[in-house]
């Protein structure tokens, strides 16, 4: 696979998403970092986005829930370029009947190299880093190199 450089913008697009033993987690860490993520834009799979949004007020785009095709929905939108990161508190105890899909969001958001961050300790270095405050570079497959190498 070849790559290319790209800017990530200042304000972030960022995925919410969380199974349901893992939704109180995920909304006591949207309200402690409430204030940083109020300035960027956020997207969440359906259940996890109404909680988020009742329980701390930030504005958020809820797609469809997550075993109805929400993180597919997440997992495009990562493939056209239109989320930079990708906070997803997925269930390490319990087997979901979406797992295909919950594997492919996965597999989707290494391919285009956004950073995710599975747990609280890792979102919190992520929504901290120096990397928050302004555009990044970030490596991207590239398509037309990628087309060239089957061919
Ligand atoms: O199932 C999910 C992620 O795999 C999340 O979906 P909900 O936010 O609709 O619960």
């Amino acid at each position: 696979m070849q790559y290319k450089t790209i800017l990530s913008p200042a304000r972030k697009r960022i995925a919410l998403v969380a199974h349901d033993n893992r939704k109180p987690t995920l909304i006591g860490w949207c309200q402690r970092h409430r204030e940083v993520l109020a300035q960027h834009e956020l997207f969440a799979t359906g259940t996890t986005g109404g909680l988020i949004g009742r329980e701390t007020g930030l504005e958020l785009s809820a797609l469809l829930s997550g075993p109805l095709g929400g993180d597919q929905q997440i997992g495009a939108k990562i493939s056209e370029g239109g989320i930079d990161m990708l906070v997803f508190f997925w269930d390490p105890f319990e087997p979901m009947p979406h797992d295909p899909d919950v594997k492919a969001l996965l597999r989707i958001a290494a391919v285009w190299n956004i950073p995710v961050a599975c747990n609280r300790a890792s979102a919190d270095m992520m929504l901290t880093s120096p990397l928050m405050a302004g555009s990044y570079e970030r490596d991207i497959p590239d398509y037309e190199g990628y087309l060239g190498a089957r061919s």
